[in-house]
């Protein structure tokens, strides 16, 4: 049996008037990589920093192993949030971060923290200001890994990482889970990149959850149908569509659930192709917008 490491109820955050998280109820389980996602603003920071006891929630109830987390320093010794924009003390270098950490994190390794600089090149005796913007954000990166942290948040970390690094940052993340199990919970508009990553996602709009399942559900619940317009418009007419691309003659139709036996069958008489949805294609569906729209992937890039 799985335990709970986290249990939200009616967990809700305002900034004066306006409302940032909106009466949530959530869990999340041990050893599990949890996607937190939403458009831009829609409280995935602030839903962080309440667990992490950064922020106290206006009303609702929260534990997280059991206990508030803000008023149990055990409890934030197990966990490890990664932010956007990590800040260090001025003149730190990252040798100096990395020296810290095990006062931080008990679980910390620092042969793992060892390999992961070689994986990313940091130059770890330079002067954290004088750091290029992706090597900064793999100093945090690294903090994340290393320090096998029960509850850890990375939440976009990636600002500056050029594709290599963030896939280093992928393949070491899902290595290293595999032979320590934790729960993890990533914060990203780069859904494609990850969507393999992610065993549970979680959508939030405006403060409220859209969407809390498992990824492998998320990404079975569409299909797309795809051929010559006419069988493809017949196919799909009786059919809730959540999606449409043509061109000329061709249609891309996504329609919402799944494609039985006998189904199949007809649709490969007809000629018409499917495929699979794309979690990130599901998303924007849910949300109506491109999460990974162009200046999200510029800046990752
Ligand atoms: N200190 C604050 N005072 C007032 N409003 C705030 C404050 N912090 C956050 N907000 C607002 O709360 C909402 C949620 O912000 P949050 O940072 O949690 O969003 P997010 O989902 O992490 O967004 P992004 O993907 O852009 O990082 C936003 O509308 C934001 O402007």
């Amino acid at each position: 049996m799985t335990a709970t490491v986290v249990s939200a109820k009616g967990l809700t955050k305002r900034y004066g008037s306006f409302t940032a998280v909106d009466a949530v109820d959530f869990t999340l389980e041990e050893n599990r990589i949890y996607g937190l996602l939403g458009r831009n603003g829609a409280g995935k920071t602030t839903i962080m920093q309440l667990l992490t006891g950064q922020l106290f929630a206006n009303a609702g109830d929260l534990e997280v192993f059991g206990r508030t987390p803000a008023e149990h320093a055990d409890v934030l010794r197990r966990m490890c949030f990664i932010a956007e924009s990590q800040r260090y003390p001025e003149d730190f270098t990252p040798a100096h971060v990395f020296k810290a950490a095990p006062w931080f994190f008990e679980n910390w390794d620092a042969e793992f923290a060892e390999r992961l600089i070689a994986d990313f090149r940091l130059p770890v005796k330079r002067r954290i200001k004088k750091l290029s913007r992706g090597q900064l954000s793999a100093v945090g990166v690294i903090v994340g890994l290393a320090s096998r942290a029960p509850l850890t948040f990375f939440d976009e970390p990636y600002l500056g990482l050029d594709a290599v690094a963030r896939h280093i940052f992928y393949d070491r993340l899902l290595e290293d889970y595999a032979e320590h199990p934790r729960t993890v919970v990533l914060s990203t508009h780069l859904i494609d990149e990850v969507a393999n990553l992610l065993e549970h996602v979680i959508l939030i709009d405006e403060g409220r959850i859209l969407l809390d399942r498992d990824a492998d559900e998320v990404r079975g619940s569409a299909t797309t149908i795809a051929g010559a317009r006419a069988a493809v418009d017949a196919f799909t007419a009786d059919r809730p569509v959540i999606g449409r691309e043509g061109l000329g003659g061709l249609a891309s139709v996504t329609i919402d659930g799944r494609l039985d036996q006998a189904e199949r069958i007809r649709a490969a008489e007809l000629g018409l192709e499917l495929a699979p949805v794309s979690l990130q294609q599901l998303i924007v569906h849910l949300t109506g917008t491109d999460l990974a729209g162009s200046t999200e992937q510029e800046k990752a890039a």
